[in-house]
């Protein structure tokens, strides 16, 4: 045993190096979109772990990137109550109406001037991701918005979820870097892997899925993470339940901070300053809809600073300091299935 000792300690230290180097290069990747390395070298150093863990199978963490794919089947769906509850938000289908509330919330807070945060509303599936000691411990889908289904076998197997925190989300944590913190965002499906996937659906002779969310949701729903990790899904974090272990005092500064975590944020949220910066904000959504690369169904207005959100807190239903700028349904040119009759 004495001949295997420096192999394995040598292996050990490798894999341990692999592991940080794959966190590092799909941080740049994901979170920055800024990689410094090809997917071809990400992939070398993939199978090289993958080698070393196949030769000493003691040397595999959970959190190890070899890990995203696995798991068995039966322990997946199981019922999960959220931190807090994940809200929906009302919906304004007009910019009378999104002028109304724009108007209501600056009377409540009475302050005369209210910044607002814009994000595009992803058209996917709502999920809260549960972080506890920096490292993933468990997904859910939003459900009833306090019970969801436990998809964290299938979670895992999405690239740009971050099996652990990064340093420099962790590091602005201080003291609470150790908080248990549930992210929210939306898992889905690009428009280029939804047009694969039905084109494999009808060289099957498979029913295709009507739309990318329909596809995000089946495809979370899969039983078999092996199938899940080929559905091309991907995530953009929007949301925290509680903001405190964050340090952080305003939606745009949660938004730096879930990049600096190591999450995938959506790269067209705006602060704005005025109602009319806000329709600026939702006429450029609605111009560019067609060319972003997932599907948009409006625009998600917040108020900015924590501190008016609490003061203006929530109905039964939805948050007051959050309205949903709905986009009338996008025509698509759908592809009709020939039909061929009989004569
Ligand atoms: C605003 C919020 C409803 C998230 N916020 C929450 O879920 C939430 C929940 C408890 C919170 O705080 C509490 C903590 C404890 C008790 C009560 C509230 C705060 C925020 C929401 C919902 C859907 C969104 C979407 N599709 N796209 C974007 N871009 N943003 C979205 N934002």
């Amino acid at each position: 045993t004495t001949a295997k000792a420096p192999e394995h300690a040598q292996a050990a230290a490798r894999a341990a190096e692999l592991r940080h180097l794959l966190d590092y290069h799909a941080y740049r990747y994901y979170a920055l979109d800024a990689p410094e390395i090809t997917d071809a070298a990400f992939d070398k150093l993939l199978v090289e772990l993958q080698r070393i863990e196949a030769k000493f199978p003691d040397l595999v963490t959970p959190d190890s990137y070899t890990q995203r794919v696995g798991g068995y089947v039966g322990e997946q769906f199981a019922p999960v109550t959220h931190m807090a509850r994940m809200y929906s938000m009302d919906d304004a289908m007009d910019l009378a109406e999104l002028d109304e509330w724009l108007q209501r919330t600056e009377d409540a807070l009475g302050t005369g001037k209210a910044a607002y945060t814009c994000e595009l509303k992803i058209d996917g599936l709502g999920v809260a991701l549960t972080y506890e000691n920096g490292a993933f411990v468990r997904a859910a889908t939003r459900g009833d918005g306090t019970t969801g289904e436990d998809v964290s076998l299938n979670v895992r197997t999405i690239r740009d979820v971050p099996m652990h925190l990064a340093e420099a989300g962790l590091a602005h944590m201080g003291a609470d870097r150790n908080a248990r913190i549930e992210v929210r965002g939306e898992v889905y499906m690009p428009k280029g892997s939804f047009a694969r996937l039905n084109e494999e659906a009808d060289a099957e002779g498979r029913a295709p899925f009507a739309n990318p969310r329909n596809a995000a949701a089946g495809s979370l729903r899969q039983k078999d993470p092996k199938v899940t990790a080929k559905r091309d899904l991907a995530t953009f974090l929007y949301a925290v339940a509680s903001t405190d272990p964050l340090h952080v005092h305003s939606q745009r500064e949660f938004l730096d901070w879930l990049r600096d975590a190591g999450f995938s944020v959506n790269p067209n949220a705006k602060r704005c300053t005025s109602p009319a910066e806000v329709h600026e904000f939702c006429a450029n959504a609605l111009a560019h809809r067609a060319d972003l690369d997932y599907d948009i169904d409006g625009v998600v207005v917040k108020v900015d600073a924590f501190e008016q959100q609490a003061d203006l807190g929530f109905t039964a239903r939805a948050p007051r300091w959050a309205i949903a700028f709905k986009f009338p349904p996008e025509e698509k040119q759908t592809v009709l299935r020939e039909i061929r009759i009989q004569v």
